[in-house]
């Protein structure tokens, strides 16, 4: 089923006002802070690991290979427990994409991944382009991600950007999300302590290729 974006005037002037630094100072990527409260962030991870549980012997929600070493827990866009995890993500890539980026977007083709990456492993995500070689993953076009983890509580696990020539380490405080092109190098570096959480969702659309 397609998903329509609530595209046109935003709801409230809030949404565009927290994007006006951004909007100002053009770049690759842009971090939209306070997505989710801290109270939110708790919510979601309480709701992954009953989720966790659940999906525990069903299917192995480690993903490992040579560039990446994480576990993952999909939630349903459209779930009574999910949907307004959803619909506030939702809202951000709206106003991100109606005030940054302009991209063509159609809606979300592919679930809202919650992912773990754990010291005990040395989780981590090396530099990598979200845009896949076949199916779904072709035609992803606005990736966002949410940090869920107070930074506090794990080292190592930044997220950074190559979108201007080096690296750049996005925001890591609870709630904030950084929204980037989906063609756009990114990577998360191994987590030496504790266990760094995050939301991702990617919207799709017309290739850009
Ligand atoms: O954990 C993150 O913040 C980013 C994860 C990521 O890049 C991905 O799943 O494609
Ligand atoms: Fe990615």
């Amino acid at each position: 089923m397609e998903r329509v974006l609530p595209w046109g005037p935003p709801a409230a002037a809030d949404p565009v006002d927290r994007l006006a630094p951004v909007r100002a100072e053009p770049r690759g990527w842009v971090a939209v802070p306070g997505v989710f409260s801290a109270e939110d962030c708790d919510r979601i991870v309480a709701l992954r690991d009953r989720l966790a549980a659940e999906a525990a012997g069903l299917v192995n929600g480690v993903s490992t290979s040579a560039v990446r070493r994480s576990h993952i827990v999909w939630l349903d866009h459209d779930a009574p427990d999910t949907a307004w995890i959803a619909a506030r993500l939702t809202r951000a890539v709206a106003d991100v994409n109606r005030e940054v980026f302009g991209f063509a977007l159609t809606g979300f083709d592919e679930e809202i991944q919650l992912t773990e990456y754990r010291s005990e492993v040395a989780g981590f995500y090396d530099w990598h382009s979200d845009i896949g070689g076949r199916g779904i993953p072709q035609s992803r076009k606005l990736s966002l991600t949410v940090q869920l983890s107070d930074p506090a509580d794990y080292d190592g696990g930044a997220l950074e950007l190559n979108t201007r020539g080096e690296p750049e380490a996005a925001p890591s405080d609870r709630g904030t999300a950084i929204a980037f092109p989906s063609y756009a190098l990114h990577r998360v570096a191994p987590v030496t302590r504790g266990i760094r959480r995050s939301l991702v969702v990617w919207t799709h659309g017309p290739r850009f290729v």
